[in-house]
């Protein structure tokens, strides 16, 4: 935990990079950030408009409110051009309702990357909610988001539970290598 903390506050010290996180509804964008800026998952309810977190001692800003819905779509467009980081969160549980999640998240995330602002943009899909049963993996969800094709930003994938935390370090070290590079 004094490790994760160190390289949180190294991250937030050294950057001023701004991040965003886009995902459906209901799949734990608010949960990871609460985790990030607070170190617990704490109680959400659905956000109504956007969620803004300043990480501790730093300035850092991370929003969680960009639904990947038509009308967020759109939105994005216009907003992401100010983000480092897209963050897309993709629901692993439910395998009834996966296909039809895989597919409205590969289309508008292609959309987004169809527009060149966003190129070179970091991007890191979260599966998230891995700790209900049966859920999505890995392998499975770079097929169905066709993540192999993408060639206009560098990308990543991290599996786990916003909940537990399980997966929060590997996003933080994530964010720490992206933002050294930028
Ligand atoms: N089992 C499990 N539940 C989770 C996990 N992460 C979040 N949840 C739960 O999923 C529900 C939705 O989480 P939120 O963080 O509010 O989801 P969101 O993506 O912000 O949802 P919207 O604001 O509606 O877009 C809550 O009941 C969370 O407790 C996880 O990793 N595992
Ligand atoms: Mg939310």
């Amino acid at each position: 935990m004094g490790n994760l903390l160190e390289k949180l506050y190294l991250f937030i010290s050294n950057s001023k990079l701004e991040k965003c996180m886009v995902g459906l509804e209901n799949l734990g964008k608010t949960t990871m950030l609460n985790q990030l800026s607070m170190g617990e998952p704490s109680f959400t309810v659905p956000t109504v408009r956007l969620n803004v977190r300043t990480l501790k001692k730093g300035g850092v800003t991370m929003n969680d409110k960009f639904n990947i819905d038509q009308r967020g779509a759109i939105m994005l467009k216009g907003v992401m051009q100010q983000y480092f980081f897209l963050i897309l969160q993709i629901q692993t549980q439910q395998l009834e309702i996966k296909q039809a999640s895989l597919g409205t998240s590969k289309k508008e995330l292609h959309n987004l990357l169809d527009n060149k602002s966003l190129h070179n943009i970091p991007l890191l899909v979260i599966g998230n909610k891995i700790d209900v049963n049966p859920h999505l993996y890995e392998k499975y969800m770079i097929e169905g988001l066709n993540l192999d094709y993408i060639t206009s930003n560098v990308w990543a994938v991290a599996m786990g539970s916003a909940s537990s935390g399980n997966y929060i370090t590997q996003v933080v070290d994530w964010l720490i290598e992206k933002s050294k590079k930028l």
